[in-house]
């Protein structure tokens, strides 16, 4: 194991880092908080403004996959849809197999530069967790309970505010409406049968109501359905705790434009449209599996320096006040007092190896 490999599975590193993402974020969204005023008076500006807040802490995420991990993010693509990343509004449809799925989907917006002005159909209970459902309140992501009686309102009424957003977006969904499992899958193939589908290997059944209520809304100020097919080579099973020990993994999207006038607008026609998609993608992923690679040419976009910049300049501004701390310490303490601290931090250190 190298030096910085070592240095980066390191306890008192990942404190470092998860102490700089804590307390910027909460003074982040104490910042969004003071927006509050500014929307009856100025709507636009203070989604701007909410928009590079956001960025500010969704970017420390993407930091840790880009920069401390060094994870490779290879983007299949044509060249000529390629070109309108990041230029238009977009619905994004990804499949839902890795817990850091987000995390490279963030990634990519990041590279094309709508990280800050990125939306997705999340579940309601995501919206408590702290700093990132806090931020993504005043970015109005659209949230649902998964129960159609009530989410049929809500999220139409949601997606409908997007329709005038300042900033291009891409809108991501999750159809199949949670993560793959082995029992999932099993369950969802046995609705596949009643219903007289095809079955999916790779894929669950996917939802279609979110889609079709998507595309109904958004019709007019979206241009496009990304559909995203992700996968990770030599069947890496990545982490968010194999991204903060360091850990390279090597993530492949394979990203097909498709225009939105081409989704039939009738609800059940966009339906049958989402279930064939929904078996496009599954044979992309057999190709994967029997080729190691997606079709179509490899058009990888590089990563950027201001998630690093971002971060290195909140750790400066809240790590100068902890150096202090300690430099007073170990200027004005007994030896009694720096000889626990050193303890303290060297056990603190091994037990998180
Ligand atoms: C160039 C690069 C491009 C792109 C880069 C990629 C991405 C970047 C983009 C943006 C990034 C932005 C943000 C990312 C950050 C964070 C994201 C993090 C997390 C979010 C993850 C989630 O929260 S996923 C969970 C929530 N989301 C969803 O559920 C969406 C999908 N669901 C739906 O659409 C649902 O329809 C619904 C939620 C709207 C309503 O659900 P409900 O259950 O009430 O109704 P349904 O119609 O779905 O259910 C009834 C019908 O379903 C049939 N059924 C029953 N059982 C099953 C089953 N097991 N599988 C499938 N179907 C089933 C049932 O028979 C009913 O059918 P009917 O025919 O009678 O309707
Ligand atoms: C840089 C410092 C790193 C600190 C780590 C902070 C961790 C913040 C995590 C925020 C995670 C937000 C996205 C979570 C995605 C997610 O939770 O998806 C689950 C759903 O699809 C399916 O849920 P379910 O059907 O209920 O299993």
């Amino acid at each position: 194991m190298g030096l910085l490999q070592l240095l980066k599975s390191q306890f008192l590193c990942h404190l470092v880092i998860c102490y700089v993402f804590l307390v910027s974020g909460l003074i982040i969204n104490l910042l969004q908080i003071c927006t509050l005023p500014l929307w009856p008076i100025n709507k636009q500006l203070a989604r701007r403004i909410n928009c590079r807040l956001g960025y500010s802490i969704a970017s420390q995420m993407v930091f840790l996959l880009e920069w401390w991990s060094g994870t490779e993010c290879t983007l299949y693509t044509e060249p000529e849809s390629y070109r309108l990343y990041g230029k238009e509004n977009a619905i994004v449809v990804l499949n839902h197999n890795f817990e850091i799925d987000f995390l490279c989907g963030w990634t990519f917006c990041e590279r094309f530069g709508v990280l800050g002005s990125s939306k997705v159909l999340a579940k309601k209970e995501l919206a408590y967790v702290p700093l990132i459902g806090w931020m993504w309140y005043f970015l109005e992501i659209v949230f649902c309970k998964r129960k159609w009686e009530e989410d049929r309102r809500t999220v139409a009424q949601s997606l409908q505010n997007l329709r005038d957003y300042p900033e291009n977006y891409w809108f991501l969904l999750h159809c199949e409406g949670t993560r793959f499992t082995e029992k999932k899958h099993q369950i969802s193939m046995q609705v596949a049968e009643s219903k007289g589908l095809p079955k999916l290997k790779y894929h669950l059944l996917p939802r279609t109501k979110g889609f079709s209520i998507t595309a109904q809304n958004l019709r007019g100020a979206v241009t496009a359905v990304y559909d995203c097919t992700l996968n990770f080579r030599n069947n890496e099973t990545p982490t968010l705790l194999g991204l903060l020990n360091g850990k390279k993994y090597h993530a492949d999207l394979y990203v097909r434009r498709i225009p939105l006038e081409s989704v039939p607008e009738d609800e059940a026609e966009c339906g049958a449209w989402l279930h064939r998609l929904y078996q496009e993608k599954d044979q992309f992923q057999v190709q994967y599996y029997q080729t190691g690679r997606f079709p179509g040419p490899i058009v990888s976009p590089p990563r950027r320096p201001w998630t690093l910049l971002n971060w290195l300049f909140w750790a400066c501004l809240l790590l100068y006040p902890l150096v202090g701390l300690l430099a007073q310490l170990v200027s004005t303490g007994s030896s009694t007092t720096i000889i626990s601290t050193v303890a303290l931090c060297v056990a603190g250190s091994r037990s998180g190896t």
